[in-house]
């Protein structure tokens, strides 16, 4: 999402570059239990993975429109910091991934370093399931705002788990009960901030495309470079990747592996990633945000409905897993799950 103000003085989104068809779903109207809002949730989450939710007219939503207008003025304020004070919160993976990640520390498709940083704060320091994680004074003075953007945040992914529950037939909790917030998890709100790329004969992608591999991602961002891959396409041709048009007041919402694989399949996780930005964004360094949701720690992934393959592992070591694959340049270059849009 992003609020409309940051969208003043940044060069304009371009005309002609690809953007995926994302559906948008209003999230005023999807409390309510709108039956088309509902079905085009269901549609967007099997045939795209990704969906545009749009805050707006909700009461919910309109706080965490303003709580993201001021958390990317912090995330600027954190992002400037000075090299070796960042140095300080560096993440330890794979014990953690709460943290500081520093440009150059994960690779592109092409092997060479990314060009982005983030900066994980874990949900369960926030929500007091364990002790705050060491943080700079730039976050320490604002925690109540993060509490309350993530409160916020729970109260979406729960509403969204719990209809596509009830869509698959099965117990509306059954996916809120494996991701209670006040339960230990990889839970995080992360702040993302991929530098410019002014450079024309470099212009890598900026961060890896990847599944993301919780539940639900809701992510906030103003300038374009999120790219995803078209369903069946190669993410070797150049071609098959969509441009995300950044919307006011809408959040961009995926689905992660954890979904694909509780579901048997029946949900997709779609391939994704940074790129440059498009047009005279590529100029301007991009900053998001966003609120990566992952199953208890100790959630069994065992499978719900579909068909397919169980897994024995908890959440915790299944998300290592992948974390780890993903530094190594190893990620996935396939969508997962969910089923071909009708033609
Ligand atoms: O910043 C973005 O647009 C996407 C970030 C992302 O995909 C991630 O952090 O998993
Ligand atoms: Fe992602």
């Amino acid at each position: 999402m992003s609020p409309i103000r940051q969208y003043e003085n940044i060069p304009p989104f371009p005309e002609d570059v690809p953007v995926a068809d994302m559906r948008t779903i209003s999230l005023s109207n999807l409390r309510l239990g709108d039956k088309v809002t509902i079905e085009t949730l269901m549609t967007s989450c099997q045939e795209l993975g990704f969906f545009m939710l749009d805050l707006q007219g909700d009461a919910t939503g309109g706080l965490m429109i303003e709580e993201t207008g001021q958390l990317f003025e912090i995330s600027k304020a954190l992002m400037s910091l000075p090299e070796e004070e960042k140095y300080r919160y560096l993440h330890d993976i794979p014990k953690s991934f709460l943290g500081f990640k520093p440009r150059g520390h994960a690779k592109t498709e092409t092997d060479e370093p990314d060009r982005f940083e983030w900066w994980n704060i874990g949900q369960d320091g926030l929500m007091g399931n364990a002790p705050l994680q060491p943080v700079p004074p730039v976050i320490h003075s604002h925690i109540p705002l993060l509490q309350s953007f993530l409160k916020h945040g729970q109260d979406i992914v729960a509403l969204i788990s719990t209809v596509l529950a009830s869509q698959l037939g099965l117990p509306p909790d059954c996916f809120t009960r494996l991701q209670a917030p006040t339960k230990a998890s990889g839970t995080v709100v992360r702040f993302i901030k991929a530098f410019a790329s002014p450079d024309p004969e470099d212009l890598r992608t900026s961060m890896i495309h990847h599944t993301d591999f919780g539940t639900i991602t809701l992510l906030a961002n103003v300038l374009g470079g999120l790219q995803i891959l078209a369903p069946g396409k190669d993410a070797n041709v150049s071609d098959s990747w969509l441009w995300v048009r950044p919307q006011p007041g809408c959040f961009i919402v995926n689905l992660g592996d954890a979904m694909v694989q509780w579901t048997g399949g029946l949900l997709r996780s779609n391939v994704h990633r940074i790129s440059y930005a498009p047009g005279q964004q590529r100029f301007v360094d991009r900053y998001s945000m966003a609120i990566l949701v992952r199953p208890e720690r100790n959630a069994s992934m065992k499978r719900l409905t579909g068909e397919g393959i169980d897994s024995d592992l908890t959440a915790w070591e299944w998300e290592v897993k992948q974390a780890m694959a993903l530094r190594h340049g190893g990620a996935a270059v396939e969508s997962r799950g969910g089923k071909d849009a009708r033609k």
